[in-house]
């Protein structure tokens, strides 16, 4: 028996990883994803043609860079469902707007005209009931000192180069979004809880806790 069967996991589930940069999304999201035989769905940073454009120009960037993630992840939203489900992906479609577009609009680096047009893309796309949300939002969290020494640790020069207000402001603003988001169920797991460089086991137990999660509120059962 494998552990998606295991500890009950309905194998349509569709589960995305929230956080912030550098938390370990896309390390979890290869992890459970292995652990499950689920297909993944990551973000393309190394081929997005504006990313490194916008760390250098946020204002002229901004909503080139936010149109172009909104249909990235609208296509790859497309592609989940039309698998039947099965996966995970890292980073959901509801961070573009609830975290970066707005914290660019608020910051004067994005502005109310852009902002306009893409918030009411956004919602045309996104905020309508044919739109299938995911099954259940796993929010990384941890110490904004860890987090740092992750983005640190893995080296993206335009992330590097930005200055170190920019990720402090990000985390505070994760914590206020997930304490209001309401789009789907969310289990919040802090990473310093789980290993999953070193810790042989990790994978399971947090098979496990996502198990017990659906179990209790049953976010899975149709
Ligand atoms: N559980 C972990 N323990 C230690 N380092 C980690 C862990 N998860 C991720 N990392 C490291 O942190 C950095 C950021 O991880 P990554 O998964 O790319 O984050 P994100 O996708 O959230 O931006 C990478 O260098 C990665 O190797
Ligand atoms: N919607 C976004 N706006 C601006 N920047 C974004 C958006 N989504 C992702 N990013 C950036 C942040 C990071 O530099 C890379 C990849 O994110 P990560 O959290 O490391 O997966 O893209």
């Amino acid at each position: 028996m494998n552990l998606r069967e295991k500890y009950d996991i309905p194998s349509d589930a569709v589960i995305t990883i929230a956080g912030t940069v550098g938390v370990g999304k896309s390390t979890m999201t290869k992890a459970l994803a292995d652990a499950l035989q689920f297909r993944t769905s990551f973000e393309k940073v190394d081929t997005n043609p504006y990313l490194d454009l916008f760390y250098d120009d946020f204002e002229k960037w901004s909503f080139h860079l936010q149109i172009y993630f909104l249909a990235e992840r609208f296509k790859e939203q497309k592609r989940m469902f039309e698998y039947g489900g099965g996966f995970i992906q890292d980073r959901s479609i509801y961070e573009d707007t609830g975290i970066f577009a707005k914290m660019h609009q608020e910051k004067g680096t994005m502005n109310d005209v852009d902002y306009e047009t893409y918030t009411n893309l956004f919602e045309a796309m996104v905020m309508t009931p044919y739109f299938p949300h995911p099954d259940l939002l796993i929010y990384l969290e941890g110490s904004l000192d860890d987090i740092l020494g992750r983005i640190q640790e893995r080296g993206r020069a335009m992330e590097q180069q930005t200055p170190v207000d920019y990720w402090v402001e990000m985390h505070e603003r994760y914590e206020t979004w997930i304490n209001n988001f309401n789009g789907c169920p969310v289990l919040r797991l802090n990473i310093s809880d789980y290993d999953l460089m070193n810790d042989p086991d990790c994978a399971e137990r947090l098979v496990e806790r996502i198990g017990s999660f659906i179990q209790q509120t049953s976010v899975l059962k149709r």
